[in-house]
């Protein structure tokens, strides 16, 4: 079956959307997903994402990961589904969508190149060592480091993210290096089972962590860098709950076409 799709980036972290409010994809496969997210024998891709009708919403976000398995909550990919949506003329430049961890509520800017989307709240950041675990939507696990440009994330995330705390439920490893406007950051997906060019998702789990680990409360805003270019989070910390956390960066149209996908 031919289908269209769009291919869209936020930051680098990169996805393939699908307008399925005529469910022409019903339950694909692991097989099909995973093959159109393949770099060398699909379009390739972080994640694929189906637009669906829901009702009380303007629509459904369903993600899913490159390793073709339904995910949790997907940042980056939650700001792509929303300008894709716009483009799709569904929403103007505010929108209520559902995703997997429950209602999200998201804002276009003027120009239409930067989405702000609001992520669920936060009231249990554990720690593992020296390292932070929280849940943002999806399952993170975040450490401060020195040198962050010179590590290899791929090899020291792959190893915490099967190490026997974590490796039946899988995480997300995210490394961080405290700059003095910024913050860097740089995460090993799980789903993925690489490094990518952004998860968001994971830079608000970093922001929340870094503002527990140094007593910040009130209104903060986080700039990050990450691989693919910069991100902020906004948020507000009363010294027990995090409320009102917004995930605000680019998302952009890449191109689009035709696939047969079976
Ligand atoms: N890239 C995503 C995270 C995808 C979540 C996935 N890796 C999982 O844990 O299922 C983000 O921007 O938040």
């Amino acid at each position: 079956m031919k289908i269209h799709f769009y291919k869209y980036q936020g930051a680098g972290n990169d996805f393939i959307l699908v307008d399925n409010r005529e469910k022409l994809l019903r339950n694909p496969s692991i097989e099909t997903v995973a093959g159109l997210c393949d770099r060398r024998f699909g379009i390739g891709a972080d994640g694929l994402m189906l637009l669906q009708h829901k009702e009380g919403f303007d629509f459904e976000m369903v993600y899913y990961n490159a390793d073709g398995k339904e995910g949790s909550m997907c940042g980056n990919g939650g700001r792509c589904i929303v300008a894709f949506a716009k483009h799709l003329a569904i929403i103007d430049s505010e929108t209520n969508f559902l995703a997997v961890d429950g209602p999200h509520y998201a804002k276009i800017s003027e120009n239409g190149d930067w989405v702000s989307l609001q992520m669920i709240d936060v009231d249990r950041v554990k720690t593992d060592q020296d390292a932070f675990v929280l849940n943002t939507g999806s399952p993170h696990y975040v450490q401060q480091v020195e040198n962050l440009q010179a590590k290899n994330v791929y090899h020291d995330g792959k190893a915490i993210r099967n190490n026997e705390t974590y490796v039946l439920n899988g995480i997300n490893v995210n490394f961080v290096e405290d700059f003095e406007d910024h913050y860097f950051i740089r995460t090993f997906e799980r789903g993925v089972e690489d490094e990518t060019y952004a998860c968001g998702t994971g830079v608000t789990a970093v922001a929340l962590a870094m503002a527990k680990k140094k007593n910040l409360t009130g209104n903060i805003s986080s700039p990050v860098r990450v691989l693919g270019g910069k991100l902020n989070i906004r948020f507000n910390y009363d010294g027990s709950k995090f409320t009102d956390i917004f995930l605000e960066g680019p998302a952009e149209l890449v191109f689009e076409g035709e696939i047969e996908a079976n």
